[in-house]
């Protein structure tokens, strides 16, 4: 497997996550000659097209057979059906690409050729403007080698971390489904705003600033998230009483639960997907 740019990579499913790689794959330098993209119905597969120059088409098979990549972004539950349509066609050596949730890399190793190099991506939303977070794990055949494509491949998204698979179901509670949770914040906050009488519109654009501007803070200043939160609570202060009220309602509590339960939906997908 070579690290050349000019890999021939195959996405298969071009919704959210499937136009974020495509849209990676040229940031990193690729050329639109070598990517292919399947979408189930053509009019997505023309604006895929379209938008990115890409090609795009609606036959899964011929699209790996003329891959050395191929991106599994397909809901969990489709992945089972495309594999067993697509494992003929998957050349000797192919890479081959998940950014599916739940699904372990002995799902897909059990469904392709013997050999075939696997490893699994839990990438997120933000990644399509170059701030996103994915961990990568290698399954049993993907080596150093194949693990530096990937990050070669993700090289435009943001921060790309390696992690253990079992650790995947935790990313994809955390980093995965966080932006969620980030933007459930952003919408809160802009409607506490209104709440208390600012307009829609100034209280939304604060709101985004704010959690911005605080995980900017956070990044490039490198302190515990807590210092930061003294750092804005003056004694007998306003801030103070807005984080009593926090604590009070139990967010901190839904916060941690959120994520228990992320980590278990994870965990079903995979049972589900085995029935
Ligand atoms: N969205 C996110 O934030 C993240 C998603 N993921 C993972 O990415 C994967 C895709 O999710 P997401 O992009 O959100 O989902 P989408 O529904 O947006 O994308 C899936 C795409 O695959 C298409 N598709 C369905 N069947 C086929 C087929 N047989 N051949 C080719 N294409 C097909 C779907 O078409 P149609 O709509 O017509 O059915 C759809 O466009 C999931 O496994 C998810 O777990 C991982 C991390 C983050
Ligand atoms: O909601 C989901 O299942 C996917 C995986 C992580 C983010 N979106």
């Amino acid at each position: 497997m070579t690290t050349q740019q000019n890999v021939r990579v195959a996405v298969l499913g071009g919704g959210v996550m499937g136009e974020t790689v495509v849209s990676a794959l040229l940031s990193a330098g690729w050329s639109a000659d070598d990517v292919d993209v399947t979408e189930q119905y053509a009019s997505r597969a023309t604006e895929l097209a379209q938008r990115y120059g890409v090609n795009a088409s609606d036959t899964n098979p011929d699209t790996v057979r003329h891959a050395q990549v191929v991106v599994v972004a397909l809901k969990p539950n489709v992945v089972g059906p495309v594999l067993e349509e697509v494992a003929g066609s998957v050349r000797p050596g192919t890479l081959v690409v998940t950014v599916a949730a739940g699904l372990p890399v002995a799902f897909y190793e059990q469904r392709l050729p013997e050999g075939t190099p696997v490893v699994r991506v839990m990438p997120n939303t933000p990644a399509v403007i170059g701030h996103g977070a994915s961990a990568i794990a290698a399954g049993t055949h993907a080596t150093d080698e194949h693990l530096a494509l990937v990050e070669r491949i993700l090289g435009a998204t943001g921060l790309v971390v390696r992690v253990a698979e079992k650790d995947l179901d935790a990313v994809t509670a955390i980093s995965g489904s966080g932006p969620a949770y980030a933007f459930y914040v952003i919408d809160a906050l802009a409607e506490a705003g209104v709440l208390l009488g600012l307009t829609r519109d100034l209280a939304s654009r604060l709101a985004v600033a704010t959690i911005e501007g605080a995980a900017a803070l956070a990044q490039q200043s490198g302190e515990h998230p807590v210092v930061l939160r003294e750092r804005v609570s003056s004694p007998g202060g306003t801030t103070v009483a807005g984080v009593r009220a926090l604590d009070a309602h139990g967010v901190r509590a839904g916060i941690l639960a959120a994520a228990e339960a992320a980590r278990d939906r994870s965990r079903e997908l995979a049972a589900e997907s085995d029935k």
